[in-house]
């Protein structure tokens, strides 16, 4: 199975953003510490979430850098992807793994401990866990579980544990503290003005 980056750039494909500059501006940075989750909007066609997802692995190529996709696992097989990412709307994990094969990397979301230990055992390879800190980036979702929260989920497993929801590179250090492994971020790098810059703080934040 692939090692596991420890800075998941999550797509952001809402109007007005530009996911491809920003991955252009992280990647040289990052390199094979970004872990590229490819994340469309629930109404993006099939065929937009491929061409995306294409573009999106062989510009990671280059660099080491690993692509992932969210929810659309065809679309992660499609496209040669190193694995998908699924949550509590997607197919099981159980299931996305028997999709993605052994040797594929899956990442499944869990936001308390019982629900972590059951998707570790059901064949995740990572743990995407959340909301960390409140979020505008998705709507719908439960109040922030905060460090403790966090602690507590990754206290419960023995895979990589990715934190979640509303992440900036000032909240890394205690998120590390509580047992992060890495962080998944949409707004932090998508809205910054100067992602390049973003990315290494970011990464020198996660690795020091
Ligand atoms: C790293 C990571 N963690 C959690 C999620 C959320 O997945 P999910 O609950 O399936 O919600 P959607 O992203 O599909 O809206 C994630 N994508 N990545
Ligand atoms: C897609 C997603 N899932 C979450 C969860 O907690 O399951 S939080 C989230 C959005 C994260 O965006 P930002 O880094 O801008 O807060
Ligand atoms: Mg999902």
């Amino acid at each position: 199975m692939p090692s596991l980056g420890r800075l998941h750039l999550i797509t952001d494909t809402r109007p007005g953003r530009d996911p491809l500059g920003v991955l252009r501006a992280a990647l040289p940075v990052a390199r094979a510490e970004l872990v590229v989750q490819v994340r469309v909007e629930d109404d993006a066609s099939d065929r937009e979430a491929y061409e995306l997802a294409r573009q999106v692995v062989g510009l990671c190529r280059p660099y080491g850098a690993t692509c992932l996709v969210n929810d659309r696992l065809h679309v992660a097989l499609a496209v040669d992807a190193a694995g998908g990412h699924v949550g509590a709307e997607d197919l099981p994990v159980a299931a996305a793994r028997r999709v993605l094969g052994a040797g594929a990397l899956l990442g499944a979301t869990a936001r308390e401990p019982g629900g972590a230990a059951a998707a570790v055992a059901a064949g995740a390879s990572y743990l995407g866990v959340g909301p960390c800190h409140a979020t505008t980036t998705k709507s719908g979702l439960p109040d922030p579980i905060g460090p403790a929260g966090l602690r507590a989920v990754a206290g419960a497993v023995d895979v990589p544990v990715i934190a979640i929801g509303g992440v900036t590179v000032a909240s890394v250090p205690a998120l590390r503290a509580a047992g992060a492994y890495g962080v998944a971020v949409v707004g932090a790098l998508s809205g910054s003005p100067d992602p390049a810059r973003t990315t290494a703080e970011l990464i020198a934040a996660l690795t020091c």
